[in-house]
């Protein structure tokens, strides 16, 4: 399987070279070059696979024949054995027609896991075959960090760089970034918000150089292995409601993008979805977006699910891509004009392409808090605060005969104050997670400037030449 950019300028690459170049190198993202489709019948036939199985049968692919099998399903097995719950991502039913599909039982509570897991070990074994060490860079507006930071920890041929808006992720996020004792890992405060961290690391990419001196490579989800292994759970959960000879829904709590994209691309590989429902708290571009066909970033606001607090929706590349039949000179006018005004407008045929698949809503942090409450009035399901905006903007929809399937993206006890807030109650911690908050803190501060940033990554970095 080859990968191609979305910007059309950089080089085709096979798997394993498309897995440690992250963005690419005229800044657009990988995507196959082709989709693998499977039949109803090969659908059918993955009805009662474990979750390591079916991982295996629907990504192997997109490895070409770059990781043997038997190295594959050593790989996808030792990452799923991480997990605390024996289904990996068990679907919870919550109301007549709706399922909470939970994926925070990775180590660090969040769906980040999910991929995170995967991708390290994916790295760790191309990186010894080819005898070679990479500088990992990350920006997280809480979840992503924790995740990698737990992933990579300890691992010889990586040094990871994860940079943080400071202040402005929850206590358990925070705490989950800087108290690894592991000699690999370095947690950046930035001062500024998740775009800015986002922007030094795009930047850190599309400076050559300095990509090339220290080895660069990216576990945000503009990494494609990071959306293709959420690909599996689209699967799984629609699998155990009836697929493929029934439809399912899916409402996504959306800030990068990466996550629904995921879901975009299970349907394409055969999975009958019939909606993929865009939810979005108060920075609601996504939403904006799909209603005026205009992509217009506005200041990002603090917001009770600060995980989602993105203006600039790295993803929404890949389906602009999509949507203009891969052809990428319109995705680079495009990004010139984000670049330049901070806005673009999406041509009629590819706005009509893009809602004939999505649909999107806005939940505000009202709505968000009152979901919480009458959610666990009504059914004793605790919800996080991201998994409830998603909550909140399905249940604006009318009814349906399509079972909805809600993307549980996060444990409540990630965000305890605003669940707390909301309802009363505060989620604890899981018991093997008990003492997190007592462990001591390691972390430097930066100001948002890409040369200081960059220093501090080259000096550190084992991988810099
Ligand atoms: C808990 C949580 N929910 C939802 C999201 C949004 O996911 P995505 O960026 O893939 O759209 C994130 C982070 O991005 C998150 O951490
Ligand atoms: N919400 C994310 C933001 C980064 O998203 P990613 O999926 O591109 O890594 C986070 O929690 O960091």
């Amino acid at each position: 399987m080859h990968y191609i950019s979305t910007r059309g300028e950089a080089p085709g690459l096979g798997f394993s070279d498309a897995v440690l170049a992250g963005l690419a190198r005229d800044g657009g993202l990988y995507l196959p070059v082709e989709w693998p489709h499977f039949s109803a019948a090969e659908i059918r036939a993955m009805r009662g696979l474990s979750y390591p199985d079916l991982a295996v049968r629907l990504l192997t692919p997109f490895l070409g024949d770059e990781i043997s099998p038997p190295v594959f399903e050593r790989i996808v097995r030792e990452a799923y054995a991480t997990f605390r719950h024996e289904a990996i991502c068990p679907l919870v039913q919550t109301g007549q027609n709706s399922f909470v599909l939970e994926l925070f039982h990775g180590p660090t509570l969040a769906f980040k896991d999910v991929a995170m897991q995967l991708l390290a070990r994916l790295m760790d074994h191309v990186l010894a075959e080819r005898g070679q060490r990479a500088t990992i860079v990350g920006a997280t507006s809480g979840d992503t960090g924790g995740a990698a930071i737990d992933a990579f920890a300890g691992r010889d041929r990586t040094d990871i760089f994860i940079l943080f808006p400071h202040g402005r992720v929850s206590p358990v996020q925070q705490r989950q970034m800087t108290s690894s004792l592991a000699a690999n890992v370095h947690a950046l405060a930035v001062e500024g918000n998740f775009d800015d961290c986002q922007g030094l690391v795009k930047d850190m990419f599309n400076d050559h150089a300095f990509r090339d001196r220290v080895g660069l490579s990216g576990v945000n989800s503009i990494n494609w292995a990071r959306i293709m292994a959420q690909i599996v759970y689209y699967f799984s959960s629609a699998l155990s409601l009836g697929a493929p000879d029934r439809a399912v829904s899916f409402t996504v709590p959306t800030g990068n993008f990466g996550d629904i994209f995921a879901g975009y691309a299970a349907k394409k590989m055969g999975l009958p979805i019939n909606r993929l429902v865009i939810a979005t708290n108060d920075n609601d571009i996504l939403a904006r977006t799909l209603s005026t066909g205009e992509y217009r970033t506005l200041g990002v606001v603090p917001t009770t699910s600060p995980s989602m607090d993105i203006q600039v929706s790295s993803n929404f590349e890949r389906l602009l891509f999509e949507a203009a039949g891969r052809d990428a000179g319109t995705v680079r006018r495009y990004m010139a004009g984000l670049k330049q005004s901070g806005s673009f407008t999406i041509e009629a045929a590819q706005l009509e392409r893009i809602r004939s698949e999505f649909d999107s809503g806005r939940s505000s942090a009202t709505e968000t808090a009152e979901t919480i409450r009458n959610t666990l009035e009504k059914s004793g399901y605790l919800l996080d605060p991201h998994t409830a905006t998603a909550v909140r903007v399905a249940s604006k929809r009318a009814a349906s005969e399509t079972p909805m399937v809600i993307l549980g993206t996060a444990h409540p006890a990630k965000f305890p104050d605003a669940v707390r807030d909301a309802c009363g109650v505060t989620p604890g911690l899981p018991a093997w997670l008990a003492g997190m908050m007592d462990l001591e803190e390691k972390y430097t501060v930066l100001p948002s400037d890409l040369k200081m940033v960059e220093d501090y990554v080259s000096s550190r970095s084992r991988a810099a030449g």
